[in-house]
């Protein structure tokens, strides 16, 4: 694979968790040498057998970038001790809060000229090593947010570090960056927790009849607790006035709902518009795919001659999920595919003897 240009080696990744053993797992897949910390060293040796880098120290004077990922509240402390043990590395952080940081580094008095902090879009609800992903980062944003006292040279190594994680790199002030992530983010989150939290009293019988709507708006409500609160601790501000906003909206859909279809309709068309101005994952127009959803049978090698007969079919796939069916020894999986698509694969798939469904969610 080729590698990206000066991404200043060895590179140390401080905080071996999910999206630092990711970054170890995606720089040493493009060749860089990377070296791994963590406060529970077993985070660091699971990262290493994964393929993140060595769990070995590094030669401190020799490191050429320093990529911190601890919870939030620590970031400071973390990339402060950083930049005094490594003193001639560029040190980044890949905290999903940048202003709070930044300014009690800066209250500290501590020279960040070799400092530039930033933050990967993309993530998961799981924690630790375990849930790494060399291709966590790819084609996803990735933010650099530069201060005034950054030298050209750190942004500079910061940038490439997002390059050779094949990520999209967008500039942005700190400031901006929490009003942005407080609105696609944090909230989002915070709602999908609200939501989630109403069905922990539900009977099972309502909850048996749970479908895909309730299971994709309360997703990412799976994520850490003490993660989550550290990074709506640390963006509180911002979010409070979200919330806010967010109660008010609250009470005209309510008057809305009570009203009548007209100003419902409005409501949910407004709604739909918001779903079709999130870009695609990687950047690109939002996109509307047909979903295929073939059934899996609980065989040796199912899954293996289900991908060579997609394969086989020469169609571009977009996106697969694999579901388990608990009740029965039969698995789902779900293919994405431009709609056009959809009908000749799905006669393709049929023809070659799978069980095949369109799909409407
Ligand atoms: N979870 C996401 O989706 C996501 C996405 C982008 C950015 N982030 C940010 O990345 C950072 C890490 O999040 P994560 O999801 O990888 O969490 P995680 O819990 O998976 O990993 C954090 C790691 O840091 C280690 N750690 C804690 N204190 C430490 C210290 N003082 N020194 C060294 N290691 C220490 C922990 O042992 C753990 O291995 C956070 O700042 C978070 O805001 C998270
Ligand atoms: O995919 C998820 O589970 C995420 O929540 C990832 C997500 C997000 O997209 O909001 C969450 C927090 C991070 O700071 C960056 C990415």
């Amino acid at each position: 694979m080729a590698r990206a240009a000066a991404v200043p080696q060895p590179v140390v990744v401080v905080g071996a968790g999910m999206v630092g053993s990711s970054v170890g797992c995606a720089l040493t897949e493009a060749g860089f040498r990377v070296h791994l910390e963590d406060a529970v060293p077993t985070h660091a040796q699971v990262a290493a057998s994964l393929g993140a880098g060595v769990a070995e120290p590094a030669d401190p004077d020799a490191v050429g970038l320093v990529v911190v990922a601890v919870p939030p509240r620590l970031l400071a402390d973390v990339v402060a001790d950083a930049l005094q043990r490594f003193p001639r590395a560029v040190v980044t952080d890949v905290g999903s809060v940048k202003s709070r940081p930044l300014a009690e580094l800066e209250r500290r008095g501590v020279d960040l000229g070799r400092y530039v902090g930033s933050h990967p879009m993309a993530g998961s609800h799981r924690a630790g090593p375990v849930a790494a992903d060399p291709f966590l980062f790819l084609d996803r944003t990735w933010v650099v947010c530069e201060h005034p006292s950054a030298r050209p040279e750190a942004v500079a190594a910061v940038e490439a570090l997002v390059q050779a994680c094949r990520a999209r790199l967008v500039r942005m002030d700190p400031v901006e960056h929490d009003a942005a992530v407080a609105r696609v983010s944090h909230l989002p989150h915070l709602v999908s927790s609200l939501v989630a939290g109403g069905l922990t009293d539900l009977p099972p019988e309502h909850l048996a009849l749970a479908g895909q709507g309730v299971r994709d708006v309360t997703r990412i409500a799976g994520g850490d607790p003490r993660l989550w609160e550290q990074i709506v601790g640390m963006n509180a501000d911002v979010i409070s006035v979200e919330l806010q906003s967010l109660q008010r909206r609250l009470e005209r859909l309510r008057e809305a709902v009570e009203s009548g279809p007209e100003a419902l309709v409005a409501w949910l068309e407004q709604g739909r518009e918001g779903t079709r101005r999130i870009p695609g994952k990687h950047g690109g127009a939002h996109t509307e795919w047909s979903r295929l959803v073939v059934e899996i049978p609980d065989a040796p090698n199912a899954l293996g001659r289900l991908f060579t007969d997609i394969g086989d079919a020469g169609l571009n796939v977009e996106d697969i999920t694999i579901e388990h069916d608990p009740t029965r020894r039969v698995g789902y999986l779900s293919l994405d595919v431009e709609a056009e698509v959809q009908p000749t694969l799905a006669a393709l798939l049929s023809d070659a003897g799978w069980s095949v469904e369109p799909a409407t969610d």
